[in-house]
């Protein structure tokens, strides 16, 4: 089939408006028109470029190797711009000359597996591939990861590659006449390559089952999608295996998610999950986000395995398989989860920085400098193991759990989700946790021309000297990101979000009077800083 080419009159775009695509590791913007203040800036024509620019970058990686020679598969979820956006990278791969392979509705993990996977019948290993997703995030957005076999791009690679895209889209918006045409006659290739992807999964739980064909016969787990990608969970990879899935939900893929935000760090999603657990009288929950690279899991008895609770049982599940091993967190996490890692599991908690990229990149470094790390998670749900190339996979998470349910039935322990329910016995959670973020005006005059970023860290400067001074707080002696203090029998975090003007600021505590005490604490620090709204934080301080 060959990609459609658009034809309409192309507006100028500001290089600076192309970096502005860039969030982190990834590429976000607004892909659907009519929502008041947020203009399109995910065009076609951007992302045509955006394609180009990949390619670009991928043949400047893969030296003496003609671009005729590459393959880029494209996958997507369930947004309601994903086939427009497919379609302009179709085009802007083309553009390039590279060969296009299209997958259609597919999860993000499963397009990093595509250029690991050798299967000449499915066109693999492709050398870069492209998922075209925004996660959570509402339905007028979209945006773009990108793989090759190494793993998923960083910060410098999306820079370079929306650089190239702003040169390319000059070209494009001057002259689109020969590029349209030598896309338009491109044959686009479509391969069924998710159910390669659940093959390897169910492969995977058989063989931990000892080679079982049905290891999962008699347990009944439900699903929910959100209505984002993760639907073929159930079809794909929970039947074959023998599990009965009926009460699964929100599985159709609806880019409007017309029943909650596929993401298993909001509450409403979890009591969704939660209800369909109990009203089936399931063995086990699994939920996963909009594309698949994060999850989360509920038991028998309507107890969530998400954020904390989720590290500490993948945790126990990794340290019986690599005794005394670090797990590599994001900054987030309780320290009720140290003392269980370190105390109850015998391994070594590494709480580093926020951002599912800084994990994973903390881990592979720990082990190349002669730090065993098998796994790095973060409290949104990404995870990632090194037995499954430090790819970030929901679904992958999720069949370490199914393989613990099958193992224990094996060995008779019983079946249901108990086994998973007493991996986490012991871990200490705290009566309150909760997350407050607070936002810099960033054209406040109290920034003085300077940048979010910068005011941010003069906040945390300051909260630093007054926590300094004040004897009933201590400042963690080892921490990575922001500042984090424990008192009242709890702890603070105060830090930068990865990509907005925000400080957000994590307090746990074992009542919410010691909860309030330390916001005061935190109150009285920053209050000077008037371009911050802290109108969260007084309001949970009462005031
Ligand atoms: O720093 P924040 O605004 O809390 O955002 C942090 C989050 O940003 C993105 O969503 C990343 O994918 C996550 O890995 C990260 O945890």
């Amino acid at each position: 089939m060959a990609a459609a080419s658009s034809s309409t009159a192309i507006p100028t775009v500001e290089k600076s408006n192309f970096l502005k695509l860039q969030n982190g590791s990834d590429i976000r913007g607004v892909a659907v028109d009519g929502v008041e203040g947020e203009p399109l800036t995910l065009t076609e024509t951007v992302t045509e470029a955006i394609a180009a620019g990949f390619s670009g970058w991928l043949l400047a990686k893969k030296k003496n190797v003609s671009s005729k020679c590459l393959r880029v598969s494209i996958g997507h979820d369930s947004r309601i711009s994903a086939q427009k956006l497919q379609d302009a990278v179709s085009r802007g791969l083309a553009r390039a000359g590279v060969e296009v392979i299209q997958y259609g509705l597919a999860s993000t993990p499963a397009m990093f597996n595509s250029t690991l996977t050798e299967n000449e019948e499915f066109s693999c290993p492709v050398d870069g591939s492209i998922m075209i997703t925004a996660s959570h995030l509402p339905y007028n957005r979209n945006g773009f990861k990108f793989f090759t076999s190494a793993g998923g791009l960083g910060k410098p690679d999306i820079k370079d590659i929306l650089e190239r895209a702003a040169d390319i889209y000059k070209n494009i918006a001057n002259d689109d006449s020969k590029g349209a045409e030598t896309a338009a006659s491109l044959d686009v290739k479509r391969v069924d390559y998710m159910s390669v992807y659940a093959s390897n999964l169910v492969a995977a739980v058989r063989k931990a089952a000892g080679n079982i064909e049905k290891p999962l016969e008699g347990f009944h787990i439900v699903v929910d999608a959100g209505n984002g990608a993760g639907g073929f969970f159930v079809g794909k990879v929970l039947e074959p295996l023998g599990a009965i899935t009926s009460g699964s939900q929100f599985l159709e893929p609806d880019g409007l998610f017309p029943n909650h935000i596929p993401n298993p760090e909001d509450k409403t999603a979890m009591k969704a999950i939660t209800k369909a657990v109990l009203d089936n009288r399931a063995d086990l929950g699994i939920i996963f986000d909009t594309d698949v690279d994060r999850s989360a899991a509920v038991d028998s008895s309507g107890r969530e395995f998400n954020r904390n609770r989720l590290i500490a049982l993948m945790s126990a599940i990794i340290l019986e398989e690599h005794p005394g091993t670090t797990i590599v967190t994001d900054s987030v996490t309780s320290d009720g989860l140290t003392t269980f890692i370190e105390k109850k599991l015998g391994g070594k908690h590494h709480r580093f920085k926020r951002g599912y990229k800084n994990v994973i990149d903390e881990a592979i470094r720990l082990n190349s400098v002669g730090e065993e790390a098998h796994l790095a998670i973060e409290t949104s749900g990404h995870g990632a193991l090194k037995e499954n190339h430090w790819l970030d996979d929901g679904a992958y998470l999720m069949v370490k759990l199914l393989n613990k349910l099958a193992s224990a039935r094996t060995s008779g322990l019983g079946g249901g989700s108990k086994v998973l329910t007493d991996m986490v016995e012991g871990l200490e959670e705290p009566a309150v946790a909760v997350e407050l973020r607070l936002k810099i005006d960033q054209n406040h005059p109290d920034l003085q021309g300077g940048s979010f970023r910068d005011y941010g860290e003069a906040v945390l400067k300051q909260l630093e000297n007054t926590v300094e001074l004040d004897a009933k707080l201590l400042k963690a002696p080892v921490n990575y990101e922001g500042v984090r203090v424990s008192g009242y029998g709890g702890w603070f975090l105060l830090r930068l979000s990865l990509h907005d003007p925000v400080l957000p600021l994590n307090i746990e505590a074992p009542s919410k009077e010691d909860a309030v005490k330390l916001a005061h604490d935190v109150l009285n620090a920053v209050k000077g800083f008037t371009a911050l709204d802290t109108s969260a934080l007084t309001k949970f301080v009462g005031v």
